[in-house]
This record gives structure tokens, C-alpha cells and sequence, in this order.
């Protein structure tokens, strides 16, 4: 991390802040707002933002504080928005004080759920179109959310200064799709700050202040939580009714346990006590909860003394990929336990089970919302708590009915679903495997839809619909199954349209499938982390790649290797890393030791970072770009 960025990670907001505390009674429920910012990767949601943030005082504008809600590394150094984030802002307009609570959602198609998590505590959104790329696949994703749920929708159309952009296009889109008139899209560079004021106006005038009473008791809808190791979870709610303050007994309807309020207050967006939060406002509580579990999000809190009936909550995640993790060296397992548990705090979208293998050891098997999210989690492990793991193949989550014969034996449910490989049901244990499938929406310029429709064919998606949203640009919709998305689509998408095309999907439920167990094979020994399920007609094809891209990962050895893909006792693919003895002595003529112990400590460095299959090495890392599919060109 840059000195700059550790600035920012540790104290992000200025001493500014200090000066202007927020005096929470100015603020009549008409004066309150509360929207959310959605927009497609990278249009410009975080930098208005930190503009918004900027006019209303709550930071200075220097470059230092740059994109201030996002808060995460990872955040920063992948430039996407992992976890919503919430700022209450103050602004002057027509003689009168407003209270305008702004949540930051990620953008990531990954991210949908946390989405639509931050829109239940709003009436409105700002949706940012980019005036040049034009309504994307999260624009239309992001939309619906919104629509759905019944938001004042402000259509903002960013970066009119860039030299390519086209503000009267992008109107005439979102006039198209999304039946918007023209004139309401107001047009802004958030980089340079022209126009933003007439957001934050446009926010005042058409998004409706909460319908919510202080007289009615209080209904308090948690929204999201962090936890923090001094003072334990720390809950974002939305107060749908009455006032709650320190002191007050409050009941959790979800876990029905009760707790004495610590504190209460505002995020401007760091924490600032208030001494109570009312009906219509959006903050945060603190009551001595020592786990995430005791505020889940969609959870309701009410006071002891009056019960309500909850408010309805959300969805919860579903993981679509699942994959084993291992710590690389079995006496990690403490360390990397306790990693995953503060993680999982933070994020309880991350599903984890116990797991043990007997190639692998103890470890969990994980399930993400997709693979972004899965690496995201997976670096963040690395980079902040310093582990070392290994992954296994992802995999999404398969359904069998199980024949008669099978369940009469086991008791067992009549469909189960699978997200280890290694629990897949014989075929003469099954009637049927299903796989779990998504409605993709593609927008990109026409000249690239003949290669985009050929990537979809080869994925076995169907082709659902086609519009053109202007002259040139195209949306497309296919059913595609789940698997053949999760990998690598999002890159061949990228390549083949020169990144022009942009995707986004929904679940789309269940269909059969012919489904297969794929092993790899090493002198014999299988690859526990390459097991897969594969569609049939996939795999002869899946296996010959996996094992042509293992023989280039795998550095000669003293010995022959075998690299097979098997199904059952069936060989259906086969290479041979031929045998080597890497001397890294050669270069060292003459006898200089330490130069000699050097390069054999950097060896043995170099061993520990590999994995050994019987007496086969492998890199660690050769697993995961083993299974990655090399973008279609
Ligand atoms: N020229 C120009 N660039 C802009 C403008 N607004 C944002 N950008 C740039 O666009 C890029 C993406 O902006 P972000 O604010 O990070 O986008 P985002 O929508 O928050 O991205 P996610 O958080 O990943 O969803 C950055 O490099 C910004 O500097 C603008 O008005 N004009």
C-alpha cells in the first residue's frame, strides 16, 4: 500500500469532520432522503460520490481522499466496490436543511445482492450511465432492481467531458429501455464536478421523503453489519418507525435475543454518535453483539417493551460457486481457520462448511456468489491475514434425483445437490443430474454479435432474444447454464468484442443435464483439486486441455509424468512430461559456498510453493490457471 493509501485505509477522513458534527433534531422526516447511487463498472458512482461528498463538507477536496467509500485494498487495487457503504450528508437548498443519506453500492455483476440489500433502506436512486460506453448490462440489471422495488429513478449521464462522449445518445437509450423522458437525464462529469450540484437538487425535488413516523414504534431494518474487535458488531439500520436511543432494550426478531443499546449514531461517513436515531433516518447501533449472526441483514430490531411484526427481509445470497479450500501445510489450519472466521464477519455472503480430504486434509468447502468473489476472498486472505491455501476446482451446485433403488438403501431425500466433485452420485445411483442455469443479458456493438453469437453456441446457451437499444448497439439475452459462465466467459466476452461487450445474469432455475465426474490423473494418482463435473459432450475436450496446459505447468522431473483425464476407469485424454533433473548447481563453476547454499535455499524456497501429487511436484498455482480456459479469440 502506498503512503497515500495507508492514509487513507486507516484514517480515511479528514480532521474536517471534527468541525461539523451533525445535529440530528434539524432533521423533520421531510427533510430526510435516502438513496442509493447504481450504475454499470466503472460509469463513475464512486467518484460522484466522493463529490457529493465534497459539496456537502463531509471531505476536503484534496487528492488524498480520493473515491473515500471505498474503503477495502482490494477495493482499490482492482478499482471495484466489494462492500456498500453508507454517508449521511447535509445540504442547503431553498433555505431549508436536508439530511441526505447516500449508500455507495458495489457494481460488480457478482455483487447484485448487496445491491439490492442498500436499496431497501431507500425511496431513490441515482442511476450513471457513462456518456460514452451507454447503458450496459448492470445499467439494465441495476434498473430493474430499482424499478422493482418501486424507487424514484434519477438518470445521470456522467463524463461529458471525455472526447468521445455522446450525452444525446445515451438519453435516447434510456428513453428506449427504460421509458425515461429525455429531459429528466441530467448530464455531469463527476471528475471535474460540473453539473453535480443539480444532482444533489434533483435528489431534494423528486425523491420522496420516508413515509415513516416517529409516533408509530420502532422498527429498525438492519441493512448491513461490520464487526469490529473492539466493540463487537456494529449494525447499519434503517429506522421504518418510532426513535430508538443508548439505554433502550431491544429484541432481535430474527434470533429473538435482547440487548442493551451502546450507541447510536450517523456515518458521515465515519461513525458519529447521536444521542438517538428516529423514524426515517439510516445509521448505525451498537449493542454488544459478538457475532454477525446476531444482526443479519433483513433482520428487524424493535424495543423490548413493543413488539412488532418484522419487516419483510431480503432474499439471502445464494452462493452459485462453490470450491475447497486447504491450507497449503496442515499445521496452518489454526491460523487459516481463524483468518476465515474474521473474513466471514465481514462478509456473510461467503457460505462455509467444515470439509476434509484425504489428499488435502482438513479445510472448508466455500461457497461465493461467483468467481470474482471468490478471488476477491481469496486475496483478501493472502494480502491481509498472510495465508497460504490451496483452492480447488470451482464448481457450481448440481442436483441429482436419486432412483429408487439408492434412496431405499440411504433414506435420504429424493434430490440432492452436489458442490463437491468428489460427492458425486454414481450414474447407477440417479435417475437424473440437474444443473442450475442463468438468463444472461449481453449489450454490445453490433459488428461483434456473429462472435459473440458463436462464444454463446459453444457454451450450450440458447438464444432468448435480440433488440437493438440504438443504431449500433444490440442487447441479447440466452439461457446459458451456469457452468459454462462461471470460469471465463466474462474474459472471451471481453477479448472477442475488444471490451465493448458487457454482461450481466440472473438464476434461472433448474434443467437436466448429462453430467459426468472428470478425474486427472497423475502417474495414476488422481488430482483431487482438478476433479470436476463436466457435461458429457464436454468432456473429451475439457480434459484434453486441462491436460495439455498441466503439461506446461508441471517442471520436469527426475521421472517420467503421466498426465491423464479419466471418466470411471476410461482414459479419455493423455500427455507425458518427459524426465529432467534441473541442476541449479550448472551455472556455478568454481567453488563459491555461499553462492552455491544461495541458490539451493532459493530451490528449496521454490519447493515449498509446490504440491506434491505421489512423487509428482506441482506449482501451487498451476491448479487454478489449470482450469482456466484461455479466452476464445
Ligand atoms: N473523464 C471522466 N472520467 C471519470 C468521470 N467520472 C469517473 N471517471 C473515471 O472513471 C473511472 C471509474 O470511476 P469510478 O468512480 O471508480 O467508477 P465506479 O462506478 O465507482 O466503479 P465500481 O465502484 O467498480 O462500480 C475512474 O478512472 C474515474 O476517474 C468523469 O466525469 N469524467
Amino acid at each position: 500500500m502506498s503512503p497515500v493509501l495507508s492514509y487513507i485505509h486507516h484514517r480515511p477522513y479528514s480532521s474536517h469532520n471534527q468541525k461539523d458534527k451533525v445535529d440530528m433534531s434539524e432533521f423533520p422526516v421531510e427533510n430526510i432522503r435516502n438513496f442509493s447511487i447504481i450504475a454499470h463498472v466503472d460509469h463513475g458512482k464512486s467518484t460522484l460520490a466522493d463529490r457529493l461528498l465534497e459539496i456537502t463538507g463531509r471531505i476536503l477536496k484534496t487528492d488524498r481522499n480520493k473515491q473515500v467509500l471505498d474503503k477495502l485494498q482490494v477495493e482499490r487495487e482492482r478499482g471495484i466496490t466489494v462492500k456498500a457503504q453508507t454517508a449521511s450528508l447535509v445540504h442547503n437548498y431553498e433555505g431549508k436543511k436536508y439530511l441526505l443519506n447516500l449508500i455507495d453500492t458495489p457494481g460488480h455483476v457478482d455483487f447484485s445482492y448487496e445491491v439490492s440489500r442498500s436499496l431497501s433502506a431507500c425511496q431513490g436512486v441515482i442511476l450513471v450511465v457513462d456518456a460514452n460506453e451507454g447503458i450496459q448490462a448492470q445499467t439494465v440489471a441495476n434498473f430493474f432492481l430499482a424499478f422493482e422495488a418501486q424507487l424514484s429513478i434519477i438518470p445521470v449521464i456522467n463524463k461529458i467531458d471525455l472526447k468521445n462522449a455522446d450525452p444525446e445518445r445515451v438519453e435516447k437509450q434510456i428513453a428506449k429501455v427504460f421509458d425515461i423522458p429525455q429531459e429528466e437525464c441530467i448530464r455531469i462529469s463527476a471528475k471535474h464536478g460540473t453539473n453535480v450540484e443539480s444532482v444533489l437538487q434533483a435528489v431534494i425535488a423528486k425523491i420522496p421523503p420516508p413515509n415513516m413516523k416517529i409516533e408509530d414504534p420502532m422498527k429498525a431494518l438492519v441493512f448491513d453489519s461490520t464487526f469490529d474487535h473492539y466493540r463487537g458488531v456494529i449494525a447499519n439500520i434503517a429506522l421504518f418507525g418510532g426513535e430508538v436511543c443508548k439505554g433502550q432494550k431491544i429484541v432481535s426478531a430474527h434470533t429473538k435475543k435482547s440487548y442493551e443499546v451502546n450507541e447510536v449514531g450517523i456515518l458521515t461517513p465515519e461513525e458519529q454518535p447521536t444521542n438517538k436515531l428516529s423514524a426515517g433516518q439510516v445509521g448505525y447501533l451498537i449493542a454488544g453483539m459478538k457475532d454477525v449472526e446476531e444482526a443479519q441483514i433483513g433482520d428487524t430490531f424493535f424495543l423490548q417493551k413493543h413488539p412488532v411484526e418484522p419487516l419483510p427481509g431480503f432474499k439471502s445470497a445464494k452462493p452459485m460457486v462453490f470450491a475447497g479450500m486447504y491450507p497449503t501445510d496442515q499445521s496452518e489450519y489454526n491460523n487459516l481457520k481463524s483468518a476465515v472466521e474474521k473474513l466471514t464477519l465481514n462478509d456473510s455472503s461467503v457460505t462455509v462448511h467444515r470439509d476434509s480430504s484425504p489428499a488435502l486434509g482438513a479445510g472448508w468447502r466455500l461457497g461465493f456468489l461467483g468467481l470474482l468473489h471468490m478471488e476477491v476472498f481469496n486475496q483478501r486472505l493472502e494480502q491481509e491475514y498472510n495465508a497460504s491455501i490451496i483452492l480447488t476446482a470451482p464448481t457450481v451446485p448440481y442436483k441429482a434425483v436419486l432412483s429408487s433403488a439408492k434412496l431405499i438403501k440411504d433414506y435420504r431425500n429424493e434430490v440432492i445437490t452436489i458442490v463437491n466433485p468428489m460427492e458425486f452420485p454414481d450414474k447407477s445411483q440417479v435417475s437424473q443430474y440437474l444443473e442450475p442455469m442463468v438468463l444472461g443479458t449481453i449489450i454490445t456493438p453490433d459488428e461483434h454479435i456473429g462472435k459473440i453469437m458463436s462464444l454463446c453456441q459453444g457454451r450450450r446457451a440458447v438464444q432468448k432474444s435480440m433488440v437493438y437499444i440504438d443504431d449500433h448497439r444490440v442487447m441479447l439475452k440466452y439461457l446459458f447454464p451456469l457452468n459454462e459462465i462461471v470460469v471465463d466467459f466474462y474474459d472471451s466476452l471481453k477479448s472477442l468484442s475488444s471490451g465493448y461487450a458487457s454482461f450481466d445474469y440472473e438464476e434461472a432455475g433448474y434443467e437436466p443435464a448429462e453430467l459426468v465426474k472428470m478425474e486427472i490423473l497423475l502417474n495414476s494418482r488422481s488430482v483431487e483439486e482438478l476433479t470436476t463435473i463436466v457435461h458429457k459432450e464436454k468432456a473429451y475436450s475439457s480434459g484434453k486441455a486441462i491436460c495439455e496446459r498441466l503439461k506446461d505447468s508441471i517442471p520436469r522431473q527426475l521421472f517420467e509424468v503421466a498426465i491423464q483425464a479419466a471418466i470411471g476407469s476410461k482414459i479419455i485424454a493423455r500427455e507425458t512430461v518427459k524426465a529432467y533433473r534441473k541442476n541449479v548447481l550448472a551455472k556455478c563453476y568454481g567453488g563459491d559456498i555461499t553462492r552455491k547454499m544461495k541458490l539451493l535455499k532459493r530451490q528449496a524456497e521454490g519447493k515449498k510453493k509446490m504440491r506434491s501429487i505421489g512423487n509428482v511436484e506441482v506449482p501451487k498455482d498451476a491448479f487454478i490457471n489449470v482450469l482456466k480456459r484461455k479466452p476464445d479469440k
